[in-house]
Parts: structure tokens; sequence; C-alpha cells
């Protein structure tokens, strides 16, 4: 793990691992007035990665992608796509990159048609219509005006306009807001063949389960800062496992033991006082076995039964809502 102080050094140095990437932040600032939206944040993603970055509400992920974009000049660090300021939009960045944004600019009075042939005309090297319209489901809807689309079937159109170019570093910007469960899925496997096909995607959403499925390194925003960065088993493993079970009647819970250095927290649930431990030290494969073996020794000197024991590791969710405490002040 590294401290928040040995990120702050090393947030603006360029590192042998950025050659490749065809993203890197490092060390980006955004103010807005005399209120700092963006605190030091640094990330990379490389082709065919998806990055996901979440975080609370105003933690300043869009005022990230909008400066990725090439919208917003960097209050202070620097930001490259294929290793060119894309400030202003260099021809060299807007050619290979596209984005699905929050608020789209769709033309309400024309149909998907005419919608899609518009950006057709105006693409370097455009895939087909017809292909992409089939690729995100609404071939059916062609001649609909854009105003009689649902909210759903609108992201689906933004997502099109985005495949339309063939980008290399396509921005997701809560591209499934207002999708069903059926669109979402879909956009997930949208999402997964263009990674397989070396597209680099930088993600925002508040569904965990979709950073979950999609997202090959993640970071969690919070007030301007990455508060914690890794590949989900990593970030999830530092939080620890953790063991609960129903506190026996006859053990009061002053007696209840401390388990590899950690100490139970009781609560009540319903009528039932339990124990949690939440486990982090020692082998993260074998801690929990570890753990379970002290408390079955200690169950067994007391010829007691610990009821509805269950070990369960943290979920993206615990981590999530611990950020957004602000509990985290390491990055994994
Ligand atoms: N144009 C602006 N002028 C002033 N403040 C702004 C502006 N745009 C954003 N902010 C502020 O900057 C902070 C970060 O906003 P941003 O939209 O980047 O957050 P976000 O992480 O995308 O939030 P959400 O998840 O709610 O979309 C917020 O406090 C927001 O109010």
């Amino acid at each position: 793990m590294t401290t928040t102080d040995d990120r702050d050094q090393a947030q603006d140095a360029p590192r042998a691992d950025d050659d490749g990437a065809a993203v890197v932040v490092r060390g980006l600032h955004q103010r807005y007035g005399s209120f700092e939206a963006v605190k030091g944040v640094s990330f990379e993603i490389r082709p065919g990665e998806l990055f996901a970055l979440l975080g609370t509400n105003g933690a300043g992920k869009t005022t990230t992608i909008e400066t990725l974009e090439g919208f917003r000049r960097p209050s202070a660090g620097t930001v490259r796509v294929f290793g060119q300021d894309p400030f202003g939009q260099p021809a060299g960045v807007r050619e290979r990159t596209n984005a699905v944004l929050q608020g789209s600019g769709l033309l309400e009075d024309l149909s998907v048609q005419e919608t899609m042939s518009v950006a057709h005309d105006l693409a370097a090297d455009p895939r087909p219509v017809a292909e992409v319209l089939d690729l995100v489901g609404l071939t059916d809807k062609s001649r609909v005006a854009v105003r009689q689309l649902s909210g759903g079937q609108k992201r689906r159109l933004d997502l099109a306009l985005a495949l339309l170019t063939r980008p290399e570093v396509l921005y997701l910007d809560e591209p499934t807001t207002g999708m069903d469960a059926e669109g979402r899925i879909e956009t997930w496997r949208i999402i997964q063949g263009l990674k397989r096909d070396g597209t680099a995607v930088l993600l925002t959403t508040h569904y965990l389960e979709e950073a979950e499925r999609l997202a090959d390194r993640l970071a969690i925003m919070h007030r301007g800062e990455i508060r914690v960065e890794g590949v989900l088993q990593d970030v999830l493993a530092g939080w620890g496992d953790r063991v609960s079970f129903v506190v026996p009647d006859e053990v009061s819970t002053g007696d209840l033991p401390a388990v590899l250095g950690a100490d139970p927290v009781v609560e009540t649930h319903g009528q039932e006082l339990w124990a949690t431990y939440t486990v982090t030290e020692g082998d993260m494969a074998e801690r929990a076995h570890h753990a379970l073996a002290a408390l079955m020794a200690w169950a067994g000197d007391r010829r007691t039964v610990l009821r509805r024991l269950q070990v369960r590791g943290a979920s993206l969710e615990d981590v999530f809502l611990r950020v957004a405490d602000g509990a985290a002040d390491l990055v994994g």
C-alpha cells in the first residue's frame, strides 16, 4: 500500500510504465474559481484495459473526464492521450477518441437513422450505420424520432454515436444510467468486445456491479482525491475478511477473544447479538482459515457452539461506503 504522502511526492513524475499507455494523468488539479474540484489525481490506461473511476457525488469524476476530453486545461499537473496534450482536441487526439457523456446533445427532431447519418458523414473512417445500430439493439427504432425514444434507448444511441468513429480511447460517463437490466447487460457485452479489440476505456458509474464486471483496475474518488486504487481483488483483500457469529448466551461480550489482532464488533440484529471480526493481518489466502481455527479452538475450550458462523470477503460496496464515510486514506 502507498500512503497519501508518498503519492503526493510521486504524482507529477513520469513513470517507466507510462510507455505504451493510451491515457496518462499525473498530479491533475482542477479548480473552479477558488474551489478545487480535483486535487492531485494520477492514473494511466493501457490499450485493451478498462479503468473504472468510481466515487461519491461531486467527487470530481466528470471534471477529470472533461479534462481528458480536452474541454478543460488542467489547473496543475499533466494529462496525455497518446502522448499528446488533449486540450483543444488536436486532430491526433480527436480522431482517436470518443465519449458517451452525461447529458447527451441529441437533436430531438431527427430520427435515429438521421442522427447516425449526420455523424457518419462527419467521421473519417466510420463503421457502417446499420452495423452499429444492430450492435446497440436499435435497428427497429431507426425511423423513430429521438424525442420518442426512452431514456435507456437514448443512452444506447449515445453509445452508437461513440462507436461509429472506431475510437481507440473511449470515455464512458455513466453510460447505462436509465437502462433496464437487459440493456445494461447488453451494453456490458458491447464494452467487453471493445476491450478485446484493444480499446482503452475510462468508465465512471454509480453501479458498483458494473465496475465489478468490467473493470481491470478501479479507483474510488472522494472530494477530489483518489482514496483507493487497484485491481478489484487486491482492493477487496485490503479490506479484510469478515468472520461473524451469534454470541453464545453463556458468553459475555467482554470475554470474546481478539483474533489475529482483530477485536470483535458486537451489534444487535433483530433479537440476536452478533460478533464480527474484520481480519486483515496475515497471508490473505490463509487468514480466514487461521481466524476460524482460533475461534473454533476458543469455542471448544468453552464447550460452546458458534451459531450461524460465516466468513465473507469485503464487497466493493463495503469499500465504497467506507470511502464515502471518509474512513479510507490509503491507496491499495
Ligand atoms: N462549472 C463548474 N463550476 C463550479 N463548480 C463546478 C463546476 N462543475 C463542477 N463543479 C463542482 O466540482 C465538483 C466535482 O464535480 P464533478 O461533476 O466533476 O463530480 P462527479 O464526481 O462527476 O459527480 P457526480 O457523480 O455527482 O456526477 C462538484 O463539487 C461540483 O459542484
